[in-house]
């Protein structure tokens, strides 16, 4: 059976719908998805703004964006057969009578699905509404089915461990557990997943992977983009709960989980829990010991002079707000003891890139006669954007008659299609279309992850004078987070 043919006729709702996120992310993807023939044959969308607005206007503004944002070309033919599934609904989002009109017009649908269609919710809309409207949709019964009805939640998925559970509580009072889809667009990627791949997908490189053989763990999420038109949201979230609790510490969780049994989600979920549980907890008065954070300041960014956040729009002039973060983590598990995890992220930086370096201990002997200073250890790298590679470093005999040694690089390269690669809103949307939910976040996982977190947001929040900006706009961060890995006598890479 095809994918499509397991897709029910399907209404989706996104609240938020004339934001960023939607108009750069979810509908190119819907729109992908469309081309590509993996929507249902019978879908809708129904786009929620506060607005006055029609569907033609709404529609022209989406085709302008798609024209931006498209994975690939808008063509006319394409455009107005999926335009025609849009319709724009003007909705309050604290109003009752709003969500009354809106189930009126779910069941309309329905009437012209000639079934009860599949009901998918995305709230595209700052965390702290996702509450109140899941209050809403239960008092107006639009979620009433369990086993056809699902909702998709934005990250930050609350602002700390309590927030969460008070949000996982609330919820749980209008959705079961397995129709929320708590989204983190990194485990879309391509490459994120082919860490499960590569893992577990061959034989050499697992009985390696652990303690005895790996020297430590580096996970860089570099971008060079700043704030942009975000302050309002990033001036309360910064890099720590923007970035780490999420994107960085699911790739550590893929890097470092134990093999699950099958590909079941609730067993993948269970491992990365695992992991999240076997993190060392960071007491307050070692936190500067084990975590750096930054700001930048003003800088050039590819020889374009570039501001300093605190310059940006809508940014305070002392903001203490964190663009910047990296930190050491260990795992008290048997694989990993003693093994540190350093992760960094951070905006305005030399470069968008991100990575994954494995590096691999130093051989206990040398066989050649220079010694191991001849010798580079082992090191394997594993790009995640925007080159999307894997690299094994090791050593090889230099051509010619003497026996020396030189590093050289084995890279896989697959995504020579990489422009045909799904972006990752539209792997995950397609997963929640077919309720699959492996790559989304278990309430015990987000939560386990704020705990993470937990001791270090705390004692920044704390500290109200952190001497902003610390790394200039343009550089790979502070000074003070290469102390943090040459500490150990690391570097990072
Ligand atoms: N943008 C991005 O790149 C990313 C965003 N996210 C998350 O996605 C979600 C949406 O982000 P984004 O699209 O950037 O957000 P926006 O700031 O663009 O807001 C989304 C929509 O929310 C509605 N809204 C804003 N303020 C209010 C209010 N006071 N009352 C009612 N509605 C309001 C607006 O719609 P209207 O005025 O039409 O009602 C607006 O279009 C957030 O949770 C964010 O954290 C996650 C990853 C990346
Ligand atoms: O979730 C977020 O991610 C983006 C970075 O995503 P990427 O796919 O471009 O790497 C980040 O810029 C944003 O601040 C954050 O909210």
């Amino acid at each position: 059976m095809s994918e499509k043919e397991t897709l029910t006729p399907t209404t989706i709702v996104i609240f938020g719908a004339t934001g960023d996120l939607a108009k750069r992310k979810l509908f190119p993807a819907f729109y992908n998805l469309f081309i590509d023939d993996r929507m249902p044959k019978d879908f809708n969308i129904i786009a929620l703004g506060r607005a006055e607005n029609d569907d033609e206007n709404f529609r022209n503004y989406i085709k302008e964006n798609l024209e931006n944002f498209s994975r690939k070309k808008v063509t006319s033919e394409d455009w107005e057969a999926f335009q025609s599934h849009i319709v724009y609904f003007r909705h309050q989002l604290d109003e009752v009578n709003s969500y009354k009109a809106l189930n009126q017009k779910l069941e309309d649908f329905d009437k012209v699905y000639e079934t009860r269609a599949n009901r998918l919710f995305y709230l595209s809309i700052a965390p702290n509404f996702v509450s109140a409207i899941s209050g809403h949709m239960k008092n107006a019964s639009i979620a009433s089915d369990p086993k056809k009805d699902r909702i998709i939640i934005e990250k930050p998925f609350g602002h700390d461990k309590a927030s969460a559970i008070e949000l996982n509580n609330l919820l749980s009072q209008t959705f079961e557990e397995e129709q929320i889809y708590r989204i983190d667009h990194y485990l879309g990627k391509e490459t994120v997943q082919n860490i499960l791949a590569f893992r577990f997908g061959n034989s050499i490189f697992e009985p390696l992977w652990n303690h005895r053989h790996i020297e430590s763990i580096q996970i860089t999420v570099a971008e060079e983009v700043g704030v942009e038109t975000r302050a309002a949201f990033y001036e309360q979230t910064g890099a720590l709960r923007d970035m780490i609790q999420n994107h960085l510490l699911q790739i550590l969780c893929m890097v470092s989980m134990e093999a699950p049994a099958s590909l079941e989600s609730s067993e993948i979920r269970d491992k990365k829990v695992d992991v999240l549980k076997s993190i060392r907890r960071i007491t307050p008065e070692k936190v500067d010991h084990y975590a750096v954070r930054g700001q930048y300041g003003k800088g050039k960014i590819n020889g374009v002079d570039a501001k300093a956040y605190r310059e940006e729009e809508g940014v305070a002039s002392d903001s203490n707000t964190e663009t910047f973060a990296a930190i050491k983590f260990y795992l008290d598990n048997e694989r990993w003891q003693n093994t540190p995890f350093y992760v960094r992220t951070g905006k305005k930086m030399k470069e968008k890139h991100s990575y994954i370096t494995i590096q691999f201990k130093e051989l206990p002997h040398s066989t050649f006669s220079d010694g191991p200073s001849q010798l580079s250890a082992n090191r394997l790298i594993i790009n995640i954007q925007p080159s999307m590679d894997i690299r094994l470093q090791f050593m090889s005999k230099k051509p010619g008659l003497s026996l020396e040694l030189k590093p050289v690089e084995m890279v896989f390269n697959d995504f020579a299609c990489q422009e045909n690669s799904p972006e990752a809103y539209e792997t995950l949307l397609l997963e929640a279309l077919l309720g699959d939910l492996t790559l989304f976040m278990r309430s015990d996982q987000v939560e386990e992850a704020w705990d993470v977190m937990k001791t270090i947001q705390e004692t920044w929040q704390s500290r109200k004078d952190a001497s902003f900006p610390n790394y200039k706009a343009g550089s790979w961060g502070p000074e003070e987070s290469n102390a943090l890995v040459e500490r150990q006598g690391h570097k990072w890479v």
